[in-house]
């Protein structure tokens, strides 16, 4: 199993951010998380990745290991989960092709490894792959070019860079589309999905037109319930269950999120 949670809650303060009884992703699912603003979508993936805001309760399992509240995923898990954060955090002073680089670190065996990455001097088959990489995401000229000089839209493509190089068994993605213009948005899900291959993607989507192509299961938050859990079909039903998920939020418009685009939401049908 990718993921296994049972009897899952996080609080903070007075409030309950996350409350899921069970939930379960199998190995090579791709899996969106929806839901209006504030449902607890970003929490779930923070948590996926060893990074939850607060301590919490429950079982929770990833790739088979069980994860431990409070404490940051295991090193060798670390290196199998990969994150794409709403932030990027990206390394600003280097360049596009390290910032890639950096995704296979962890690939790097044993401390000379590891210092020859810091160096700069990789493995060729990893220079290479970094390569292709940046090629495939229309990168190559800007290469050399410090990550703070580069567009939103184009360090969001480092960012999904960096986790391909890194090649993951479970990919967490945070809006990885935020940025990008429709026509790269479309190709960005091509790319999360190569560049976790066999694995698992879990993905925060708020462009619901993406939903058939990042996704073949969605599951809807809503305040850190899951409400939602089936197949991405074009069913009517799905349709009306996403429309109720967001319309039971009177002070939100479900495609008003950061990165909401002009007809981003033509695949729900009014
Ligand atoms: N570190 C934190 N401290 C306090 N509150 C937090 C923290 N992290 C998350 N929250 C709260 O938890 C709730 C869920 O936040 P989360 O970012 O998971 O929502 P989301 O579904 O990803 O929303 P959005 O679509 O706006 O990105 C929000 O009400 C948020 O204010």
């Amino acid at each position: 199993m990718s993921v296994h949670v049972e009897a899952l809650r996080l609080e903070l303060g007075e409030r309950c951010l996350l409350a899921i009884p069970h939930l379960h992703i199998a190995p090579g699912e791709r899996v969106a998380l929806v839901g209006p603003n504030g449902a607890g979508k970003s929490t779930l993936l923070r948590l996926l990745g060893g990074q939850a805001p607060a301590p919490w309760q429950g079982r929770l399992q990833v790739l088979g290991q069980t994860v431990t509240s409070g404490a940051a995923l295991p090193r060798d898990l670390r290196q199998r989960v990969a994150m794409v954060h709403q932030g990027l955090h990206l390394v600003d002073r280097l360049s596009a092709r390290d910032n890639l680089l950096i995704g296979a670190l962890s690939r790097c065996q044993g401390w000379a490894g590891w210092r020859a990455g810091l160096a700069g001097h990789y493995p060729a088959a990893i220079a290479a792959q970094a390569d292709a990489w940046l090629q495939r995401l229309g990168l190559s000229a800007l290469a050399q070019h410090r990550v703070d000089r580069l567009s939103g839209g184009e360090r969001q493509r480092v960012a999904v860079g960096r986790a391909a190089l890194q090649r993951p068994e479970l990919l967490l993605a945070d809006e990885a589309t935020a940025q990008l213009d429709p026509q790269a948005s479309a190709q960005a899900c091509q790319w999360l999905d190569q560049a976790v291959a066999r694995g698992s993607l879990i993905s925060v989507v708020h462009q619901l037109d993406l939903l058939p192509r990042l996704a073949s299961r969605v599951i809807g938050l809503r305040a850190g319930r899951v409400v939602l859990d089936r197949a991405v079909d074009d069913s009517p039903s799905l349709q009306q269950a996403l429309r109720e998920l967001y319309a039971s939020e009177p002070d939100v418009h479900p495609f008003d999120g950061a990165g909401a685009q002009e007809g981003a939401h033509a695949w729900v049908r009014a």
